[in-house]
């Protein structure tokens, strides 16, 4: 095949396309302007010769990385600091080059200043004063200082209140003293931390007048403005190596007698007064902007996770050929085979159904924000407890989809130059990182069962747990008829049961005399199953309202395209979770048999459309970085390509052979 031919199996599956890509693109991307400003992003990061990689990185040890991915780093700073200047940089912007989308092309495991990009500068601003923002911000965002966030210990990441950090408020020198007192003290995780950052948030308990007063986050200069060397008390470095995220250059951090001036502890919502009286935070539940912040823009970030790994298994299943179906025909393409069908497909149609979540969480978090500026909290526990289930759930879906898309391209998947190694280790950390995925579905339970108990005593609820109060007025669910109207019902009402069955459980503990932390603890399961469900229930509300108002919006053509990936989604979710359904509804064989029939009837009629619908995802080539997903579908001349550049090739004949092999295989007994 010519270098650049397109592999023609892959050609013939584009012309096969009922609706018009671009149509679908614009959608995607938020629009042809977005479209637009997306591609001369790409221009001017990808075209730069600085930052290409002639050599994977794979091949590279550790300090290596390290120091080929600082260089790429300050690389693309200066860049932003170009478009900064000219009002150029947008939320956008910073989600593409740290996030799962061009900033991967860039720097393949991680950008170690991406944590003062997402928790430094969002942190200062978040919980910094109208006075601290304008000392801090200006620096950090030219980059004259770069900062990190140090919150996990070595012992405590989950419990706060755990945290051992202690920063000591010194009214006679008006400093803060800040100590790790043992080793379970040390700041473990944060990224960047270990040669990158010179400054740190550092979350500490807060201590005036020998009294402890909370947790506080305080910001502290690690490093030396000039010869980077490490301040007095300042025990830094790198944690090694990860399963993913290999250049984020995650440290460590020990304090000794660290001392920093009252005004480095950020104070817009708890305050520490020359003298040393502490000032409250008015409502403690104002630190959960930035958290909610970061797990919002997670779940959007998924979503191009997803394009992107459905984008590579789509791909290579249209170009890779295996097996006869019918023994006299030649082997099909692998997508053929139904199972591959059902392995690649859910999985596109998770990308466009989380997209369509993401962006609606997105509206509501910034209107709930605009609320809380306004002194008004009333839908902050709603939003919390939504943050939460959606970031545990959507972050364990994509890392399982991506193992499946993997699996779905055989061996190949397996080889580095599949990109899979690297997307499902970028993946699975989301389920860890910013807040422990059971921990997030504890979270929202708490809520959900707060709500169940408002509920039973007649009060009204918000719309997004409304579903609740629906099923205490009325608990049959009625017949079966299998529409997708239903099985958004459907999903509701198992949300409602589960919640139902860990409220009444945890009382009946209650009752029995546990205190209210113990009896949750004995129903954790139950409460961790509640709150899944009710995450999965509003993604299948959002995904039913959603796509149904873009059915509206868009040609017919395209409107049909997402009325399959619609019906895919919720038969694949339902089928998916058919044990908890049968428990709570009465479904007939029958009516399953119908669910799993439509399923595959979904399945080829998605068929014709799955390359086009992955082309329309737009992910640029050096952002798949895979020789199986490439847009030209060259998959083995790829492969090659990279093997010619596997260092170990370069030389017929190892020096191994002559030191260890040969005097081992000539050797007598
Ligand atoms: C790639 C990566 C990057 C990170 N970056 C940063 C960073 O920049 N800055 C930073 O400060 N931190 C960072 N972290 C740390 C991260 O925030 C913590 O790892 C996370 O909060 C979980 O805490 P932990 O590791 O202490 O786990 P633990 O809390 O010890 O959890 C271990 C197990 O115990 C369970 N568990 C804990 N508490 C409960 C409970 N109440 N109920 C039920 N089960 C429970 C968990 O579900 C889990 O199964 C990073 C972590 C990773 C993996």
């Amino acid at each position: 095949m010519p270098s650049n031919a397109v592999n023609p199996d892959l050609q013939r599956e584009r012309e096969k396309a009922s609706f018009n890509t671009q149509e679908f693109t614009y959608w995607w991307l938020g629009g042809k302007e977005k479209y637009e400003a997306k591609k001369k992003l790409e221009k001017l990061f990808l075209n730069d010769p600085e930052l290409k990689d002639e050599l994977p990185i794979s091949y590279m040890s550790p300090k290596e990385l390290y120091e080929h991915s600082v260089r790429k780093a300050v690389i693309i700073a200066k860049k932003l600091r170009e478009l900064r200047a000219d009002g150029e940089d947008d939320v956008d912007t910073y989600t593409a080059l740290f996030g799962g989308a061009l900033g991967s092309a860039l720097i393949k495991e991680g950008n170690p200043m991406m944590l003062h990009f997402v928790m430094f500068v969002p942190t200062i601003m978040g919980q910094g004063t109208v006075e601290q923002q304008i000392e801090w911000l200006t620096k950090a965002w030219d980059c004259n200082i770069l900062g990190t966030y140090a919150q996990t210990e070595l012992g405590h990441g989950t419990f706060l209140r755990g945290l051992e950090t202690r920063a000591e408020y010194d009214a006679t020198t008006q400093e803060f003293v800040l100590n790790t007192p043992t080793i379970s003290a040390y700041k473990w995780w944060p990224g960047g931390m270990g040669h990158t950052a010179n400054h740190a948030i550092v979350v500490a308990q807060l201590y005036t007048k020998g009294v402890f007063r909370g947790l506080a986050p305080f910001i502290v200069q690690l490093r030396d403005l000039e010869t980077h060397m490490p301040m007095q008390g300042i025990d830094v470095g790198d944690i090694g190596p990860k399963i993913g995220m290999k250049s984020v250059n995650n440290g460590y951090l020990g304090l000794k007698n660290v001392r920093v001036p009252l005004n480095n502890m950020l104070m817009k919502n708890q305050q520490v007064l020359p003298d040393g009286t502490y000032v409250a935070p008015k409502n403690s539940v104002l630190t959960y902007g930035t958290m909610m912040f970061v797990r919002v823009a997670l779940i959007r970030d998924l979503s191009q996770t997803l394009a992107k790994a459905s984008t590579i298994a789509m791909r290579y299943s249209a170009v890779r050929r295996q097996s006869p179906i019918d023994p006299n025909k030649p082997e099909p393409q692998i997508i053929e085979h139904t199972t591959q069908q059902l392995k690649v497909f859910p999985q596109i149609a998770k990308a466009i159904i989380f997209k369509i979540t993401g962006e609606h969480i997105w509206n509501m978090f910034n209107n709930v924000s605009g609320e809380l500026e306004q002194g008004n909290m009333d839908r902050l526990p709603e939003m919390h407890a939504l943050s939460c289930c959606l970031k545990a759930i959507t972050s364990a879906d994509s890392a399982a989809a991506v193992e499946v898309c993997r699996l779905s391209c055989g061996g190949h998947g397996y080889m580095d130059c599949s990109n899979f190694p690297t997307i499902y280790g970028m993946t699975t950390a989301v389920c860890t990182y910013e807040g422990e995925n059971t921990v997030m579905l504890l979270q929202t339970a708490r809520y959900l069962v707060k709500v169940y108990a408002q509920a039973l005593s007649g009060e009204p609820l918000v719309p997004t747990v409304q579903y609740i109060s629906d099923y205490i007025k009325n608990r049959e669910f009625g017949a079966f008829d299998c529409t997708l109207e239903q099985i958004v019902h459907a999903f509701q009402f198992v949300a409602a049961n589960k919640v139902r069955i860990a409220y009444e459980r945890m009382e009946k503990h209650r009752r029995q005399g546990h205190e209210p932390e113990t009896a949750a603890n004995l129903v954790g399961i139950e409460l961790t199953q509640a709150a899944d469900l009710h995450g999965r229930a509003f993604l299948a509300q959002t995904a039913y309202s959603g796509l149904n108002e873009l059915i509206r919006q868009v040609s017919p053509a395209l409107a049909a395209v997402f009325q399959t990936i619609l019906e895919l989604y919720l038969l694949d979710a339902c089928l998916g979770r058919m044990g908890d359904l049968l428990r709570f509804i009465n479904l007939t064989d029958g009516d399953v048999s119908k669910l799993e029939l439509r399923l595959a009837e979904c399945l080829k009629r998605l068929r014709p459309n799955a390359v086009a619908l992955v082309d329309s995802f737009d992910v640029h080539d050096r952002v798949l970085d895979s020789a199986l997903g490439a847009a030209d579908g060259r998959v083995y001349e790829r492969i090659f390509e990279s093997v010619k550049k596997n260092p170990m090739n370069k030389e017929p004949v190892n020096k191994t052979f002559h030191q260890y092999l040969k005097p081992f295989m000539k050797a007598n007994l």
